[in-house]
């Protein structure tokens, strides 16, 4: 590890970290020009936005139109009103392989905010028999926060078609409920199992089975045996089984092979797994009470646009959450150990902006998209669980977390910014390791100078 010229930290060796791409120097344009609210800076994303939609190297990308994919009219039409006007790279590439007959199983890697979601859901609506009132799609997710916005999007996707869709998510069906109907039933795995069990769902007629976050529900570690469970109660041979993320680590890779298998591959290089319109930046902290000061001290540079604090506890995003509120400032706290409906109302509010800073734990990392987030602070690393049982301080960095806690901004070519608090020497080398592994530079900001670090974030946004 080196300090170059300007005190910024730089990997041991260039070859280490492939240089990142220079931001797009763009030509300035009428109207507003700052990042001082979000209407500006909304107005610069679509300008940018059309030039990366034509740049062949970006993932948004096409050469193709949504016509030339081979879609249903109704369903043009429900993608032109949600504002898409091209495909982007893995929305060309999966949907004539997800479409074709008879189908075919998909494993498709893209990088976090490229559209994968339309891919998938563009599928599930293509695939099913309007005129038949039983379920044939599935849909599963690691979150309901996740759950529920892609409920969104088949909603909104489907606005022209007769799509009739149910959520199997705790506490939202009555538990006396005795029978599903709808075409697609979108849900966490254990709610899933348990209403295929109990035969609420009739999965007799399911041909289509879609994992998002798939590394995440295969894993082990994570929701593997929930997902092989609803795997299993599915009618053999006939059910077209979609696996996406942005990430497949090596150790799921094989197994997700086994889960889906002769299935078209779509796969990132290593060294392209972020996208490169986040910039990443750490700050050097003194100590553990340090990174909340500095934290309270970031708070107008927060709420610039929205922002999401990541912690890898409940207990330290529910006490820093009641500190910051105790001293007036505007922050909401989320996490699994929440009631439902207090969950939904808190992503609710973030999502509509009536909250501009949330403070939450690894249940949102991955999926949510809500593109006026410019800053995601990771205020605790990511870090490996243990063989059993919860992470230690000597763990290992969570790359995939990474990447997908970062993700949460720079959504479909928008500029975004993520910081890394690190605050003594088995910290900084978890960072060093993530570094190495995504290849990209984390550059340092000064905690001591708050005018320099809030010219050095709007340039990164500009
Ligand atoms: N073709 C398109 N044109 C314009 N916007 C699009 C297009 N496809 C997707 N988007 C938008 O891009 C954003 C990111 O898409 P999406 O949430 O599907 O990303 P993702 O690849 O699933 O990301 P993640 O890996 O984080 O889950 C969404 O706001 C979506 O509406």
């Amino acid at each position: 590890m080196q300090k170059d010229a300007d005190g910024f930290y730089t990997p041991a060796s260039k070859e280490d970290a492939p240089a990142e791409a220079k931001p797009e120097e763009k030509e300035e344009k009428p109207g507003p020009s700052t990042n001082s609210d979000l209407i500006s800076s909304t107005f610069e994303v679509s300008v940018t936005l059309a030039d990366q939609q034509a740049d062949v190297n970006s993932p948004l990308y096409s050469a193709k139109t949504f016509e030339e994919l081979g879609l249903h009219q109704d369903l043009l039409k429900g993608i032109y009103e949600m504002g898409f006007s091209k495909p982007s790279k893995i929305q060309e590439r999966a949907l004539p392989l997800l479409l074709s007959n008879p189908p075919t199983n998909m494993i498709g890697q893209s990088q976090s905010g490229t559209g994968k979601t339309a891919a998938f859901v563009l599928t599930m609506l293509s695939r099913i028999d309007y005129s038949k009132n039983t379920t044939q799609a599935i849909c599963l997710a690691p979150s309901r926060e996740l759950a529920r916005q892609i409920m969104t999007v088949i909603n909104s996707m489907g606005k022209f078609t007769q799509v009739q869709t149910e959520y199997a998510i705790k506490d939202n069906l009555p538990r006396s409920a005795t029978r599903v109907t709808a075409h697609i039933v979108v849900g966490t795995p254990g709610t899933m199992t348990d209403l295929m069990r109990r035969k609420v769902i009739d999965v007799s007629g399911i041909k289509v089975f879609v994992l998002d976050e798939a590394d995440n529900m295969l894993d082990q570690d994570g929701l593997g045996d929930q997902t092989l469970r609803v795997k299993n109660l599915l009618p053999r041979n006939q059910v077209q089984i979609i696996l996406f993320s942005a990430t497949f680590p090596d150790h799921v890779r094989s197994f997700a092979s086994k889960f889906a298998p002769n299935a078209n591959k779509i796969e990132l290089q290593k060294e392209e797994l972020s996208v490169d319109s986040i910039r990443q930046f750490y700050m050097d902290c003194k100590d553990e009470e340090h990174k909340y000061e500095i934290l309270t001290t970031l708070y107008t540079l927060l709420t610039i646009g929205q922002s999401i604090i990541f912690c890898q506890h409940r207990h330290t995003a529910d006490r820093i959450s009641q500190k910051m509120t105790a001293q007036g400032h505007k922050v909401a706290s989320l996490h699994g150990a929440k009631d439902a409906s207090e969950r939904d109302k808190i992503i609710d509010n973030f999502r509509d902006g009536k909250e501009k800073v949330l403070i939450t734990t690894n249940v949102i990392a991955r999926g949510i998209d809500i593109l006026q987030v410019n800053m995601v602070v990771n205020y605790d690393l990511p870090l490996m669980s243990e063989r059993g049982g919860a992470p230690s301080e000597d763990s290992r960095p969570d790359i995939e977390t990474y990447i997908h806690r970062i993700g949460r901004t720079g959504r479909f070519g928008r500029k975004g910014i993520s910081i890394n608090f690190v605050h003594d020497r088995k910290t900084w080398q978890q960072m060093e390791q993530i570094e190495k592994a995504t290849g990209k530079q984390i550059i340092r900001i000064e905690t001591n100078d708050l005018d320099v670090m809030e010219e050095k974030m709007k340039k990164a946004l500009k």
